[in-house]
């Protein structure tokens, strides 16, 4: 019988700044989150007897790897600024070694998933080329508010 499909999730989190300038409500405001992001990858489990990764689709250990070179480290403590947000971009600029990261759109947690998925789905793709990939991220934003973005 063929394996039923199956994929595997890890958990990261950090905190970064951010407004969303044109809100309506209280996020228009300077103000931070404790971001947890969910990376899931699908692919087949190795069936390596013997090797480190016999029984896993990929090693946990692998996913933070990746996720916190690219995104999660960058990403953490940092102010996350639209590029739009210019008087914003030029304010965080004049402060000395401060950690921003100009972001192509506004940092909704929508967009913040959708920048994350695709910075790191060609990563995996071209480490793990074939074996997996990366089909889903979750970002919570807050404990109640998270986006997902999925493979197309
Ligand atoms: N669709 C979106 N809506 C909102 C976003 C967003 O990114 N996408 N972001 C915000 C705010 O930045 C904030 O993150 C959410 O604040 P809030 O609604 O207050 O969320 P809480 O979980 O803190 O709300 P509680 O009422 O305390 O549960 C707003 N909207
Ligand atoms: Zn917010």
């Amino acid at each position: 019988m063929k394996p039923a499909p199956i994929s595997i999730t890890r958990r990261l989190e950090f905190d970064a700044g951010h407004r969303i300038p044109n809100h309506d409500g209280q996020c228009k405001h300077l103000h931070g989150h404790r971001y947890a992001i969910e990376l899931t990858l699908s692919g087949e489990i190795a069936n390596h007897p013997g090797q480190a990764d016999d029984g896993m689709v990929l090693d946990f250990a692998d996913i933070k790897r990746l996720s916190n070179q690219y995104v999660v480290e960058p990403w953490d403590h940092a102010f996350l600024v639209a590029k739009e947000d210019q008087g914003l971009v030029d304010f965080l600029n004049s402060l000395p070694n401060h950690k921003t990261v100009v972001m192509e759109h506004v940092p909704t947690v929508e967009n913040l998933a959708q920048a994350a998925f695709n910075i790191l789905s060609p990563l995996f793709d071209k480490a793990f080329a074939g074996r997996l990939q990366l089909t889903a991220i979750r970002l919570y934003e807050t404990p109640n508010c998270w986006a997902d973005v999925h493979r197309p």
